[in-house]
């Protein structure tokens, strides 16, 4: 666990509402698939989390515009695929008017002081976030879990990311507590991995065709 102390959280009951726990799942939804919802289950069971928030992106700022579904149809598109009590699908990105997650998950502790958040990402995310906006300040500014992803999601333990903050980084066994650790603090879970990909799907035909089985033309220009 590397050295790292977290205090024993008390229970729901007592914590009442205002201590939730919830792991932000921020991303592209375009769309919406069950990779997502196998890197939530696992959060909220490894994490001990209350509630996976699928914060809908009205834009990534690293990805094209084209090739995307509007931020209505990705938004609902979530909302069907979410299926399960504790996985809540957000478009506060939008409504708070944030791109970037330096910016947002700052907003997001502002508005919900009592609430203890979790950045929950895939490994492909790791490998990258060192060419996000203000990435090391995103480290210290909220506990992250990362998880593993084909192909070859071990790679991203040796990116500029994982490397900067490698002292940081706690025991999968030590997770439970992680929404309670002073960040930087971070954890890698080598779990059961999940091949889906929104990029598969695509490339399989276009999303609405196959979220609604219609044999529709696809409508976003791919
Ligand atoms: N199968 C999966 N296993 C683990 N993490 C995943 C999986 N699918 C998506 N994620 C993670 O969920 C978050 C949102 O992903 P996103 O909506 O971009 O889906 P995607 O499948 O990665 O899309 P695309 O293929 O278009 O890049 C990212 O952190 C991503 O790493
Ligand atoms: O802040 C940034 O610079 C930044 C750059 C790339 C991606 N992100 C965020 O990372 C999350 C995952 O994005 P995506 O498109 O890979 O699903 C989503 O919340 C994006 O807003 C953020």
């Amino acid at each position: 666990m590397n050295g790292r102390r977290f205090t024993r959280p008390r229970p729901l009951a007592e914590r009442g509402w205002a201590g939730l726990r919830v792991g932000l799942l921020g991303g592209s939804f375009n769309p919406a698939h069950e990779g997502h919802r196998h890197l939530s289950l696992l959060a909220l069971q490894l994490l001990d989390l209350d509630q996976v928030w699928w914060m809908v992106s009205p834009g990534n700022p690293l990805k094209p515009a084209r090739g995307m579904a509007t931020f209505e149809q990705r938004y609902e598109n979530a909302k069907r695929k979410a299926r399960h009590p504790r996985i809540v699908v957000s478009g506060i990105e939008r409504d708070l008017g944030t791109r970037y997650t330096a910016d947002t998950i700052p907003a997001l502790q502002a508005r919900f002081p009592q609430t203890r958040f979790v950045w929950l990402m895939g490994a492909d995310n790791l490998a990258q976030i060192h060419r996000w906006q203000r990435w090391s300040t995103i480290f210290r500014t909220v506990p992250m879990a990362v998880f593993d992803r084909p192909p070859r999601g071990f790679h991203s333990l040796f990116s500029p990311a994982a490397r900067r903050f490698a002292r940081q980084r706690i025991d999968a066994a030590s997770a439970r507590r992680l929404a309670y650790a002073a960040p930087p603090a971070w954890v890698f879970f080598a779990s059961k991995q999940n091949p889906l990909s929104a990029t598969a799907l695509r490339r399989a035909g276009g999303w609405l065709r196959i979220e609604e089985g219609i044999p529709t033309l696809d409508e976003h220009g791919r």
